[in-house]
């Protein structure tokens, strides 16, 4: 009887899922995710080649979404053990390199990043706990965004602050590393020889960093040390001149939890449209302000690409993955004209309809499609088999 992995990816107002029957290359068998966590949630699944699931949960928190995720799975595991439970864990500090086991110290530790990564953090561990109480037998495992860029160069990682402030711990620590190390796979397999060179992938879902990887490794991450800097994304500001904060405290007298409200909520897509934080409505909006936000992203999106470049003295491809830089034709298109001086230039067609190759040459430019799941349950499919070969 095959053991399953369940994997949890919660965020602020969401709670994304994935089972898998345990193997090397786990066997998807649903994924699925609760949206709009609050007054109105909704449980959407998808088991695998059945018809997707839309259920109204009513008012639900993160504790409940838990219970809710484990109801609707409960017909599909029928019986068959879960033997691990992987977790995307946002923070892991400037020492965590790789998943770990889960345990009381480990757990204490991430608790005193909730700080760093406050839209997240709180929300990862809430969920290990939870699954915690629900599977006390199965193995828990954390996967960290930051684990992938921890071998920065050291000009990559800190800022141009008193030295004490880097030895606390106020560091670059980069984000979306699940994802960078599923698209790294992603590219061993199907282009081999780019894998290898200077890749710029850019992650554009409702977080978005853009990262520069030189020989499969992070080098440069447009996100820091919060989940903040980089890309303007879907409510959050992105980069911001510092003297901005200052002046919304010393002028406008707005508190530091007004402040990070506003950053982390109000800004972005949203603060600039007006209108939404989702790029499709803002893409079929035709008013003025949606246009300008679109503008606004699209223009430091391309900034950010060239920056990467110039991290990497040269470019030999670049990937587009996320919900946005998988689907959005014209904001790939439009990020990319203008860089024709690093041999990147579009091919309209294979745009279009976002083919896995959609450059006209002569620098390959990728649409990738990410599975964060994929990767938290790979490296929960690690630790079992290690259980068993120590055990056996
Ligand atoms: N067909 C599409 N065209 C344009 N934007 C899209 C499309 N599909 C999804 N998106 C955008 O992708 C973003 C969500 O990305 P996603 O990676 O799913 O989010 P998350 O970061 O929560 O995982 C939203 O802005 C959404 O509008
Ligand atoms: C770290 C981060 O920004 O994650 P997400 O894109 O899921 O919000
Ligand atoms: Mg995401």
């Amino acid at each position: 009887m095959s053991r399953l992995i369940l994997t949890l990816n919660a965020g602020s107002s969401s709670i994304k899922f994935g089972l898998y029957a345990a193997a090397a290359e786990p066997v998807e068998e649903a994924r699925g995710q609760i949206d709009a966590l609050g007054p109105a949630a909704r449980l959407i699944l998808e088991p695998r080649g059945a018809p997707r699931q839309d259920t109204d949960l009513g008012p639900t928190d993160h504790a409940g979404g838990v219970q809710a995720i484990l109801a609707a799975l409960a017909p599909l595991t029928a019986g068959r053990p879960i033997a691990g439970v992987g977790h995307r864990v946002v923070h892991g500090g400037p020492d965590l390199d790789g998943p770990r086991q889960i345990d009381i110290p480990l757990l204490y530790l991430l608790r005193g990043y909730e700080p760093l990564a406050p839209l997240h953090q709180p929300h990862n561990l809430a969920a290990v706990e939870a699954a915690q109480a629900a599977f006390p037998e199965a193995v828990q495992i954390a996967c960290f965004d930051t684990a992938f860029h921890r071998g920065h160069p050291w000009v990559n990682d800190t800022f141009a602050l008193p030295r004490r402030y880097y030895d606390n711990g106020v560091r670059r620590y980069g984000f979306h590393g699940l994802s960078y190390d599923y698209v790294m796979g992603a590219m061993r397999r199907d282009w081999p020889r780019l894998a290898d060179g200077r890749v710029i992938v850019a992650h554009l879902g409702n977080g978005a960093s853009i990262c520069a990887i030189r020989q499969g490794r992070s080098v440069g991450s447009s996100m820091g040390f919060s989940a903040l800097d980089g890309l303007p994304m879907g409510t959050r500001s992105g980069q911001l001149d510092p003297g901005v904060l200052l002046y919304m405290m010393q002028r406008e007298g707005l508190t530091a939890d007004q402040i990070s409200d506003l950053l982390y909520r109000e800004s972005g897509l949203k603060g600039l449209s007006g209108i939404s934080h989702d790029m499709r409505t803002l893409l079929e909006s035709d008013r003025k302000e949606a246009a300008e936000a679109i503008d606004y992203y699209v223009f430091r999106l391309r900034r950010e690409i060239g920056a990467m470049a110039a991290v990497l003295g040269g470019v030999d491809a670049v990937v587009f993955t996320g919900g946005i830089g998988e689907n959005a034709a014209p904001i790939r298109s439009r990020a990319i004209a203008g860089l024709g001086f690093l041999g990147l230039s579009i091919a309209p067609a294979a745009n279009e309809v976002s083919a896995p190759r959609i450059d006209a040459g002569p620098v390959p430019v990728l649409v990738v499609p990410t599975d964060e799941e994929r990767v938290i349950a790979r490296a929960v499919a690690g630790s079992l088999d290690g259980a068993a070969r120590a055990a056996g």
